[in-house]
């Protein structure tokens, strides 16, 4: 296994644990709080607490930011359609404003059901695999930003993607 190898497998290894750490996190709340964290059937998406309606103090076991950020990233991943690996991102700008996210897939108008998904070519055409095709979950959720909200934040804090963001904003 050579460097690079390893430090992909060093990475997926880290995103996994932080995903169960997330999960478990998850799980754990609404084991110890069952009564804060109802989820009310009627409305879809929306969490009911029973608390003391004269109490004014805000509510403590909220997401953290990050764990936010994070969330909508795996949530984004779970879209992807490589059956070796879903990678989910969730562009954020300096002030913790969701820029855009994205997962790992074929450009847009590119059918899933046409270009291969192959890690590897049997006949050792590169054009039989995926990688040609494959847009990373962080270019797509630049594509898929707002372009007025996303311009000077990407160039200020991503220098590597700001090109990239450059190209698309040139066609
Ligand atoms: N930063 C990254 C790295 C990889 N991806 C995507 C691109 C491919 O769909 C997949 C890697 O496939 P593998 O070689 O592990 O079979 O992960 C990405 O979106 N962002």
């Amino acid at each position: 296994m050579n460097s690079r190898e390893l430090s992909l497998v060093a990475t997926a290894t880290l995103v996994g644990a932080f995903a169960s750490a997330i999960a478990l996190r998850f799980f754990h709340r609404s084991q110890t709080h069952p009564s804060k964290s109802k989820t009310n059937p009627s409305q879809n998406g929306t969490v009911s607490s029973s608390t003391d309606p004269f109490d004014p103090s805000k509510r403590k076991e909220y997401l953290s930011w990050d764990d936010y950020f994070m969330a909508i990233a795996f949530l984004s991943a779970e879209r992807s359609k490589d059956p070796n690996r879903q990678v989910g991102a969730c562009l954020v700008s300096q002030d913790g404003i969701i820029l855009g996210i994205g997962y790992n897939g074929f450009p847009r108008g590119c059918s899933d059901d046409k270009l291969p998904w192959a890690k590897k070519s049997k006949t050792g055409n590169p054009l039989d695999t995926k990688y040609p095709y494959v847009c990373h979950a962080e270019v797509n959720a630049i594509l898929n930003t707002n372009h007025a909200s996303a311009a000077g934040q990407v160039r200020k804090h991503q220098p590597a993607m700001s090109e990239i963001h450059l190209k698309y904003d040139e066609h």
